[in-house]
């Protein structure tokens, strides 16, 4: 029997390398039940976004009333949520459910540079879905959308933005610096109280790198109620990632941006 149930209320990527597709294989690796709320459909590939499609934000509350009013949760690993009704909606039900260990991927653009979030949502995700956060997972782009500043160049800035971020009511910022140039792609982790963390790993010379966003934040939640704290799951979750992009050529799934490798542990 598994131990822990952990959901994902997030979009669907049919290509299966990001969204809720990402995060059950995620969950699953780490040994977690994977629970979804679907919060939007989107029609994509590894070459990119060609529609997106809102589930009405009434729905996304019915399905999470459903799951919450039956299942025990042990984690939540929000995603993709397309419009603010729908971020609205799941961080009211998320507060109504007294969830526990929610992960917040404040996702707004993918990879492919399609915009995943509408601009009239980033308001409520910033006041009323980061404040329900215990760790909140944004990379360079989103945290300079959320702070209304340009992207940060370097690591002491990344560092100032993430100590700003926590001031939107997170317990936990994990700034992510995949975007940065460099040798290695470092994360930076700030919560109330505590001296930063800086998490650093090789940079993996691969073209496929859809849904690393999605896995690390996935990964995390399903390691929360597994480790002895958010440190420990972050550098547990970054060593998993790691190796699943360093396996990631294994996966043919089109002939654009691929996924990694989720599976890299099993599968010889
Ligand atoms: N080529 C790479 N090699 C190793 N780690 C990477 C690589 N690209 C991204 N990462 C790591 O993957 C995670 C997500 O990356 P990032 O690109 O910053 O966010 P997102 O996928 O949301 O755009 C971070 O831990 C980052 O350091
Ligand atoms: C349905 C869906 N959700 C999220 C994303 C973005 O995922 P992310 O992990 O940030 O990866 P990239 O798209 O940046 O490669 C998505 N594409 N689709």
């Amino acid at each position: 029997m598994s131990a822990y149930n952990i959901v994902s209320i997030a979009g669907s990527d049919p290509s299966g390398g990001a969204g809720i597709q990402a995060d059950l294989k995620a969950f699953s690796a780490h040994g977690a039940f994977g629970m979804t709320v679907v919060a939007a459909l989107t029609a994509q590939s590894t070459r990119g976004v060609t529609g997106v499609h809102p589930i009405p934000a009434d729905f996304v509350a019915h399905q999470m009333d459903t799951l919450f009013s039956d299942a025990t949760v042990h984690a939540v690993k929000v995603g993709m949520l397309g419009t603010a009704e729908v971020t609205e909606a799941v961080a009211e039900a998320i507060g109504r459910h007294g969830l526990p260990h929610v992960v917040v991927d404040p996702v707004m653009v993918a990879k492919s540079g399609d915009r995943l979030l509408e601009p009239s949502a980033v308001d409520a995700l910033r006041t009323r879905l980061l404040p329900r956060a215990d760790l909140v997972t944004p990379n360079l782009p989103e945290a300079a959308d959320l702070l209304g500043e340009p992207e940060a160049a370097d690591l002491a800035a990344m560092h100032e933005q993430a100590l700003r971020l926590l001031e939107f009511g997170p317990r936990a910022v994990l700034l992510k610096g995949g975007h940065l140039a460099g040798e290695d792609c470092v994360d930076i982790l700030v919560a109330q109280g505590s001296a930063p963390v800086e998490f650093r790993s090789p940079r993996v010379r691969t073209r496929n790198t859809h849904g690393t966003g999605c896995t690390l934040s996935s990964s995390i939640a399903a390691l929360l109620p597994q480790r002895p704290d958010t440190a420990s799951a972050v550098g547990d979750a970054k060593a998993y990632l790691t190796e699943a992009l360093r396996r990631a050529d294994e996966i043919d799934a089109g002939g654009g941006q691929g996924p990694v490798h989720h599976f890299h542990a099993w599968w010889k």
